[in-house]
């Protein structure tokens, strides 16, 4: 692993208005290296999604700083930061979840589409690429909600692999899967971290997922213990 900082957070803050104020997050403060596979846990209602939500830069009301890649994006417009998210970060978030009707090749297409740097032709050598990689290139061509919900996981990491990402957030990434294809979103994961050095931040309620990642994190009341 490369000793360089992918992801640094500094007393971030943050509260809720609705229905009375509350503080959300409460100075939470750590840094992840480049390659690092970081997961985040804590009982429900600890903050976790809403730390990977401000993380993820999609949630720009908080106090405190955010770097990635040495970028500070802390007070960067939401133009900037969609140029930002579409360049640097991939997804795999629950509300981000695959266009049913559309065969997993165009799902995965999308993000490369919208960063607007490469023709369709190339863009589609490079979904059948990442889709290679999740070992789903067979389903191409069917319609995502034809898939199983791992298979539907594959789809929804090789779309978030498209643009060469180097940090992947994930939220519950294996959620509704079985062991076995638990076992296999962990052994991807583990390779693009190794490999490829991306930098992987997974928020998991799964313990066992999470004692197979290079740390972890834990949250309990909006801060890290
Ligand atoms: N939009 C919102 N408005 C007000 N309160 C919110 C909002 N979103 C979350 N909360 C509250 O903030 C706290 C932290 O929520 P968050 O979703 O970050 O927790 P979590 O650790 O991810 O929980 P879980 O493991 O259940 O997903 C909870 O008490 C939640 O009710």
């Amino acid at each position: 692993m490369e000793n360089k900082t992918s992801l640094k957070i500094r007393n971030l803050v943050k509260y809720f208005h609705e229905p009375e104020t509350f503080q959300v997050l409460k100075g939470v403060s750590f840094e992840v290296k480049k390659g690092e596979f970081l997961s985040i846990v804590g009982k429900s209602g600890s903050g976790k999604s809403t730390l990977l939500y401000v993380l993820s830069t999609m949630d720009t009301d908080y106090e405190g700083t955010l770097q990635i890649n040495g970028d500070l994006l802390t007070g960067k417009t939401q133009n900037q930061l969609a140029a930002f998210r579409n360049e640097h970060i991939g997804f795999v978030f629950q509300f981000h979840y695959l266009l049913p009707e559309f065969s997993c090749l165009q799902n995965v297409m999308l993000p490369a589409l919208k960063l607007g740097k490469y023709s369709t032709k190339e863009i589609e050598h490079k979904a059948y690429e990442s889709l290679r990689l999740l070992d789903i290139e067979g389903q191409a061509l069917k319609s995502a909600n034809k898939l199983s919900g791992g298979q539907q996981q594959r789809v929804a990491i090789a779309r978030a692999l498209i643009n060469n990402p180097s940090i992947i957030m994930t939220d519950e990434p294996t959620g509704n899967l079985d062991s076995k294809n638990t076992e296999a979103v962990l052994d991807i994961f583990r390779g693009l971290a190794k490999e490829n050095g991306q930098t992987i931040i997974c928020v998991t309620h799964d313990k066992d997922f999470a004692n197979n990642t290079d740390r972890t994190i834990e949250m309990a009341d909006g801060l890290i213990i």
